[in-house]
């Protein structure tokens, strides 16, 4: 039996977004709000099929291309940090930690199911929501998916999913 393994890379020029976000680290220092051009490459891992593909590069290359378009010039927010409160009301999204605040018209913000968004944090939601969305496609064969997000040329978060682990 073979030994070989199989996966597919996407890594294409236009898998860039530029958003702003601020994280906190060390317990409580929280980040000013500040901005990446953020780079995302993504590989899926898993047996060939009838056309000798693990899946569709073209296929995963849409899905991929979609998510960065969704994240592109937002203010990406967090939804599950214990201090940086996140509410919105008809016309704007207030951000709170502390005795801090930012306010931004709700358009311009994508609130993700993060409790920091760190470049591994933002990972593994592209991961879960291209699972979701080729799923029907690439089906169950498949074994894994990673997504990997450069938030400052060269400095990856990396996440990778179990196929069946999509939400
Ligand atoms: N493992 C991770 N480490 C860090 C993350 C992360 O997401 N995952 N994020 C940060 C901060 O967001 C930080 O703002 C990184 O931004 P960067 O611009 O690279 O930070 P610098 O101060 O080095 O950048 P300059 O080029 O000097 O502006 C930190 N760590």
């Amino acid at each position: 039996m073979s030994q070989a393994t199989f996966r597919v890379d996407v890594t294409k020029e236009q898998f860039v977004f530029s958003a702003a976000h601020f994280i906190t680290f060390a317990g409580d220092i929280c980040e000013r709000l500040h901005g990446h051009n953020y780079g995302v490459r993504a590989s899926v891992g898993g047996p060939l099929d009838e056309n000798r593909y693990v899946v569709d590069f073209i296929a995963l290359r849409d899905a991929i291309l979609h998510e960065t378009l969704t994240l592109d010039h937002h203010v990406i927010l967090p939804n599950s940090h214990p201090e940086i409160k996140i509410t919105s009301d008809d016309k704007e999204t207030t951000a709170t930690f502390r005795d801090r605040r930012w306010v931004f018209p709700n358009e311009d913000c994508v609130i993700l199911p993060v409790i920091n968004t760190t470049a591994e944090e933002i990972a593994r939601v592209i991961a879960q929501r291209v699972m979701v969305r080729t799923r029907d496609q690439f089906g169950d064969a498949i074994d894994w998916i990673e997504v990997a997000v450069d938030e400052n040329h060269g400095q990856w978060g990396v996440c990778r999913l179990p196929w069946q682990a999509a939400e």
